[in-house]
């Protein structure tokens, strides 16, 4: 009861807190709003009343300062550091009884932490909102994602934009058994195509690590070898790497700011750069993306957690290339690693395996930016005219 009596005068308490704490003129005007009303009350106590009402007036006005003060210190602040004013709750509550240069001053620091970076000038044609980017494919989702098409984005201005931000991407990709053999093509695929000029480290797992040999030709990459356990089925192995990945980005094995997932059969072929980071990346399947939902490859039994409806879905994604920032990549890793082991005891395996998964969370948790077919093509797809530039082709599994 009190509770709902405390939330239906919240706003305009709320309201009330932050006309009296969050204001450069504060101190001042609350000082003499009070010492007015104070003022006046001594004043109209002293003249209009006797012995026993003066007292009793007296006792009240001094129970309702403590009250009035103790309010507006405790409330207040509680609720405005609990961030409910909405987007500033990092006000610096701290320096609320300081003169009123010392708050300026401290709530200019605490937002000027971070100067404001700009973009250093570069030449490139003046875009033109008239123009469509393309008139043969899809370049925005339903939901408002970018698609990334060959002529779509301006790899100067888009790298120019992510140096400012310092970041560093993480590649992770998995080679146990036989596959070690496909690792040294693919590494040395990365480092003539994989965002070159910027930061990477290479993150190998491997269950042979003496026989794999990480190099890199760039001075500002590194290479992770990590040490797995072997699997007698491969499709142990594609499904335990979302284990191991949710894993090590909890505990900070990795540690980056953007993470791109790979199979170690993609041979890259082209440029490709940041214009495929963003918080939620995810490649659209070369074999299914001129299907309608009845020819996409989803899990249609009800029992399995990968399971999809008939009447839903948008795209069928690739589980061998994802990227996005580490906390997207750890909740989607954690979300397929816990339904496939809800699966796994009920003796469920999903038809496309971790594949399946990914794309049962890609449907409810939309990603926010979509790579077309040309980031993972095939060698035995016929050429396609949308298809300008195959960047990595997918299932190279001889050497
Ligand atoms: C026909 C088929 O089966 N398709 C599955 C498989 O496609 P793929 O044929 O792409 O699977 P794949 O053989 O490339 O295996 C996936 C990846 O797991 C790693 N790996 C796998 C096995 C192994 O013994 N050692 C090893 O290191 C390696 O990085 C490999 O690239 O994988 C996808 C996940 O990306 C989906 O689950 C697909 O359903
Ligand atoms: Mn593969």
């Amino acid at each position: 009861m009190k509770e709902s009596s405390t939330k239906k005068h919240a706003p305009a308490l709320l309201e009330m807190c932050t006309m009296f704490w969050d204001t450069d003129t504060y101190v001042l005007d609350i000082f003499i709003f009070r010492s007015i009303v104070v003022a006046a009350a001594i004043f109209f106590i002293y003249k209009y009343t006797e012995n026993t009402t003066r007292y009793f007036l007296a006792i009240l006005l001094f129970s309702l300062i403590v009250i009035v003060t103790f309010a507006d210190s405790y409330f207040c602040r509680s609720w405005l550091q609990s961030g409910r004013r909405g987007g500033t709750g990092n006000i610096s509550i701290e320096c609320r009884h300081s003169t009123q240069e010392d708050r300026r001053e401290l709530k200019c620091d605490s937002l000027d932490e971070q100067p404001v970076p700009s973009l250093p000038s570069i030449s490139y044609e003046k875009p033109n909102i008239m123009q469509p980017q393309s008139s043969e494919v899809m370049t925005v989702t339903p939901w408002l994602a970018p698609v990334v098409w060959t002529g779509t984005f301006n790899r100067d201005i888009l790298n120019k934009d992510f140096e400012r931000k310092n970041c560093t991407i993480g590649l992770t990709v998995f080679a146990l058994g036989g596959y070690w053999k496909l690792l040294k093509r693919f590494l040395e695929s990365a480092d003539k195509f994989f965002m070159v000029g910027h930061r990477v480290i290479y993150y190998v797992y491997t269950d042979l690590p003496e026989k794999v040999e990480c190099i890199t030709t760039h001075t500002d990459r590194k290479c992770k070898v990590y040490k797995t356990s072997s699997y007698d089925s491969r499709i142990r192995v594609f499904m335990k790497r979302m284990e191991i990945l949710q894993l090590d980005i909890k505990s900070k094995v990795i540690n980056v700011q953007y993470l791109v997932c790979a199979d170690v059969d993609l041979v890259f072929h082209n440029d490709v750069g940041v214009e495929i980071l963003g918080d939620l990346v995810a490649t659209v399947h070369p074999d299914y993306y001129k299907n309608d939902r009845g020819g996409l490859m989803y899990e249609r039994r009800e029992s399995s957690q990968a399971y999809i409806p008939g009447n839903e879905g948008d795209f069928y994604y690739q589980a061998n290339f994802f990227a996005g920032t580490v906390l997207e990549i750890y909740r989607l890793t954690k979300s397929c690693d816990e339904a496939i082991k809800i699966d796994d005891s009920k003796g469920i395996i999903a038809v496309n395996h971790d594949e399946s998964h990914f794309n049962k969370y890609l449907l409810y948790h939309k990603p926010t930016k979509l790579l077309s077919p040309e980031y993972i093509w095939r060698r035995d797809l016929p050429v396609k005219p949308e298809i300008k530039t195959i960047r990595i082709i997918h299932g190279e599994k001889n050497v």
